[in-house]
């Protein structure tokens, strides 16, 4: 089982002529994988994503799951946004009932039922079931986005800056809930995850793509995070590994491909990591 994308290009339209965004992308993710999407504002990761989503066309290249086309969203595939995105009138356990109906019209009620309280109670958030978003915080409110998102047992969770608006203790409780979910309490095996946080990416992703505007390629390097998991947020930053990681990502994002040709770094040995384009 993988999600992959064979020499995708993408390219918009603007006022000011045509904006190339994805560039020729190969990316294969593997059952199990939690892979993070890092790079600068604007070079294409929501895009990449969205390709993933079937939210976004593409110009050229495949796009699949497991073998069969994407060509547009499925339940297959649950999306978190970072802005919560659930529906005002309605209470926390509808919003998830609701996503669940719709993408699975042919679950019973039971069987919906089941899956909201089992995906509410696992984030924390049964006793909250009742209220509306705008009677519990914006934590609580992307809890309840990501009990939705996994209610849809999706085989993969597509999540753009799912902890961008959070603040940090929030961040890390959903960060711990997410894994959790993922790693055992769900059927969910791929997670692809939008991010501009470092230490986020570490802490989460067995790979991490980091990605690039033009003149870069639009995959400047997959990083492998050879740590081993469960991963305590404390301790994590004091593994060589880790550090020679977030080295690499600081490196890559902080140079021009101009400035990384004549000014390599000192030990490329210490983070393992694939060339550009590896698919897997
Ligand atoms: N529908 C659209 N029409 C025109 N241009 C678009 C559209 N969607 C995205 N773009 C442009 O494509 C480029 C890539 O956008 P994208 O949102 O994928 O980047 P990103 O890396 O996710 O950025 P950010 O980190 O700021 O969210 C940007 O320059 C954006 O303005």
């Amino acid at each position: 089982m993988s999600l992959s994308v064979d020499r995708i290009w993408k390219s918009y339209s603007t006022k000011r002529g045509v904006q190339s965004v994805l560039r020729g992308v190969d990316l294969e993710v593997r059952r199990g994988e939690f892979v993070s999407l890092i790079g600068h504002s604007g070079c294409g990761k929501s895009t990449l994503l969205n390709t993933f989503g079937g939210l976004s066309s593409v110009d050229g290249g495949r796009v699949t799951l497991d073998g069969d086309e994407i060509t547009g969203p499925g339940p297959d595939r649950a999306m978190v946004f970072q802005n919560y995105s659930l529906l005002p009138r309605l209470s926390l356990a509808e919003n998830v009932a609701v996503a669940v109906r719709e993408a699975r019209p042919d679950w019973s009620k039971q069987r919906v039922d089941d899956g909201v309280e089992k995906y509410l109670t696992a984030v924390g958030l049964w006793e909250q079931k009742d209220k509306k978003p705008s009677e519990v915080s914006g934590g609580m409110q992307q809890r309840a986005a990501v009990a939705r998102a996994f209610a849809v047992e999706p085989t993969v969770l597509l999540a753009d800056e799912p902890f961008g608006a959070l603040d940090a203790l929030t961040r890390s409780r959903l960060q711990d809930q997410l894994i959790k979910l993922w790693k055992s309490e769900s059927d969910t095996e791929i997670v692809v995850m939008v991010t501009h946080g470092i230490d986020e990416a570490i802490l989460l992703s067995d790979r991490i793509v980091v990605m690039g505007a033009p003149p870069n390629p639009s995959i400047i390097e997959i990083i492998e995070v050879d740590l081993p998991r469960p991963r305590d947020r404390v301790s994590i930053i004091d593994d060589q590994r880790y550090r020679a990681v977030q080295e690499r990502m600081m490196y890559l994002l902080t140079t021009t491909p101009n400035e990384r040709e004549k000014m390599p770094p000192k030990d490329t040995s210490v983070a393992p990591r694939q060339p550009v384009g590896a698919a897997g």
